[in-house]
């Protein structure tokens, strides 16, 4: 399978901290890629620097290249609008826009342009279904996104993600504040979406990595320490590390 982000000798630092050091991986593309690790070690950090969410806070160096399709979105040159429509991010918290669920989904549209009235709501129609919401929100679509459910508006913040025609989905724990009805449906939803998208999830959920992910990445002290085929890490690692996490001796 063809590369979609490869990832050279990556450090960052925040200030004096180093937070990554020396990270290297190449993530396939339309898959999905778990990464996982005790807490503080960098997961996050590694995510936010894929779509340099990081350079909105003071004091972050970053050295190495992250490159996606072949370019690297460390490049000065890099348009940090285009990187953000190609590739999108959803945040444990669900953060719908406090406007209804149509304007949710039509905000990235229009400010990348697009008026048609006609383009727009098929936009709406076939986002929300594709991030199987459809058939429970399309008697209400002018109402407040914020009436929704925790996991719907999960839902909801995917297709407004879907929305801009991302490659590649960044997802911070994005089921850590839904309940397990909504946990399984997010999961559904993103094999599914693996068909089309490039998917980088951060999850404390063990079981959650294993069912979603065919790659997953062990993270401890900014290190990337193993990374493998999910069956395999969670199965026979080959770093006493790793082992030790997955048997949960530690964190
Ligand atoms: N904005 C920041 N400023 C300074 N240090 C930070 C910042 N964000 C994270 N760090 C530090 O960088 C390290 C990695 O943090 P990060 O949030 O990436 O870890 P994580 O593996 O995602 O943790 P968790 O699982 O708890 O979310 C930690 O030591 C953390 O304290």
């Amino acid at each position: 399978m063809a590369s979609k982000i490869e990832v050279k000798d990556f450090n960052l630092f925040y200030g004096d901290h180093q937070a990554l050091i020396d990270t290297e991986l190449e993530l396939p593309e339309k898959d999905v890629t778990a990464l996982i690790g005790p807490s503080g070690c960098g997961k996050s950090t590694f995510l936010r620097s894929i779509n340099r969410m990081n350079d909105m806070i003071d004091g972050v160096r970053t050295t190495g290249e992250i490159c996606i399709d072949g370019r690297d979105v460390y490049n000065t040159d890099q348009d940090l609008v285009e990187l953000r429509k190609k590739v999108g991010m959803v945040f444990q918290q669900p953060n719908p826009f406090p406007f209804s669920i149509y304007d949710n989904i039509v905000y990235g549209p229009k400010i990348h342009g697009l008026t048609d009235k006609k383009k727009l709501d098929e936009i709406v129609e076939v986002t929300l279904r594709q991030a199987n919401l459809w058939d429970e929100v399309k008697d209400r679509l002018k109402q407040n996104a914020m009436g929704l459910s925790g996991g719907q508006q999960q839902r909801l913040v995917l297709a407004r993600v879907l929305a801009v025609e991302p490659d590649i989905i960044l997802m911070d724990e994005p089921a850590s504040a839904l309940d397990p009805i909504s946990t399984e449906k997010l999961e559904e939803l993103i094999i599914k979406l693996k068909e089309e998208y490039t998917i980088i999830i951060v999850t404390h959920n063990m079981q959650q990595a294993a069912r979603v992910s065919s790659r997953t990445a062990f993270f401890l002290n900014g290190e990337i320490i193993e990374y493998d085929e999910t069956n395999r890490i969670f199965t026979n690692p080959s770093n006493k590390k790793t082992e030790d996490y997955i048997t949960g001796r530690f964190g």
